[in-house]
């Protein structure tokens, strides 16, 4: 089976040392991927890359193995993502939204109700169902924006900073989302600024620094801080040599 995801040399300068400045990563069916970078790594830059929503000046993206620029629309409604700010539409209610987003991801119409039933209990959104989104909070906006994006049981999800504004139970629900997928063989890319419970449960972490790929951690493996760490200075320090 193909790669869920692979990029391969992504270049997207933005000045110098500004941007992705060649970054090469795969996600394998079953694999949750957690990149880990400082802010302005070029975390997001790459994950927009990867959805096909910035133009590469170099290098490439398949989604299960086709170039992101002929992905036909059905592989489209297969894929999750939440970059940025969760999307919903403000004046519709949370389950009128989940509904929406299972119908856009090509959800038969008789399976709808059901999962977006499912949808509001995993992310204890029930009590919100019939309110607007625009009246949510922060948090809960967010576990709107992750089940709208995961509703459909995506093969590739992709993730930027999936636990903003999450609390404990938001990030628990996360965590047993983004297992759940991959146990079904989804391939998930998942981007973090600091070593949260999602670089905890990856199968593989990436570090990011200065918008190149420079290494990887251990998932599970002890002082996963001073590792990251110590893989971001070392690459300053090659890197300011070599000025
Ligand atoms: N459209 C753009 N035009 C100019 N510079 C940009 C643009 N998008 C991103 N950048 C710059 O590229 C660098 C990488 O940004 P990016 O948002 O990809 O990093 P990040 O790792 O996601 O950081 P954060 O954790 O802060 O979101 C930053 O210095 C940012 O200012």
């Amino acid at each position: 089976m193909p790669n869920r995801l692979e990029i391969t040399d992504a270049v997207r300068a933005y000045g110098p040392g500004t941007g992705v400045l060649g970054a090469s990563l795969r996600v394998a069916p079953g694999e949750v991927h957690a990149l880990l970078g400082l802010n302005g790594a070029g975390k997001t830059t790459l994950m927009r890359a990867a959805l096909g929503m910035v133009r590469l000046d170099g290098g490439g993206v398949r989604i299960g193995g086709v170039p992101v620029a002929r992905l036909p629309a059905p592989n489209w409604a297969r894929v999750g993502h939440l970059i940025d700010r969760p999307f919903a539409y403000a004046d519709l209610s949370v389950r009128a939204n989940l509904r929406v987003a299972a119908r856009l991801r090509g959800l038969p119409p008789a399976a709808v109700a059901a999962r977006v039933e499912a949808a509001l209990g995993s992310w204890s959104l029930g009590r919100y169902g019939p309110v607007r989104a625009a009246k949510l909070s922060k948090g809960n906006r967010q576990r709107l924006g992750l089940a709208a994006a995961l509703i459909a049981g995506p093969d590739l999800a992709v993730l930027d900073e999936p636990t903003d504004g999450l609390d404990p139970a938001g990030v628990i629900a996360l965590r047993e989302a983004l297992l759940r997928l991959a146990a079904g063989g989804a391939g998930v890319l998942v981007s973090s600024h600091h070593l949260d419970e999602v670089a905890r449960i990856a199968d593989r972490i990436s570090v990011m620094n200065r918008g190149r790929i420079v290494g990887g951690l251990e998932p599970g493996g002890a002082d996963l801080e001073r590792a990251f760490f110590a893989l971001v200075l070392a690459d300053d320090e090659r890197r300011g040599e070599a000025r």
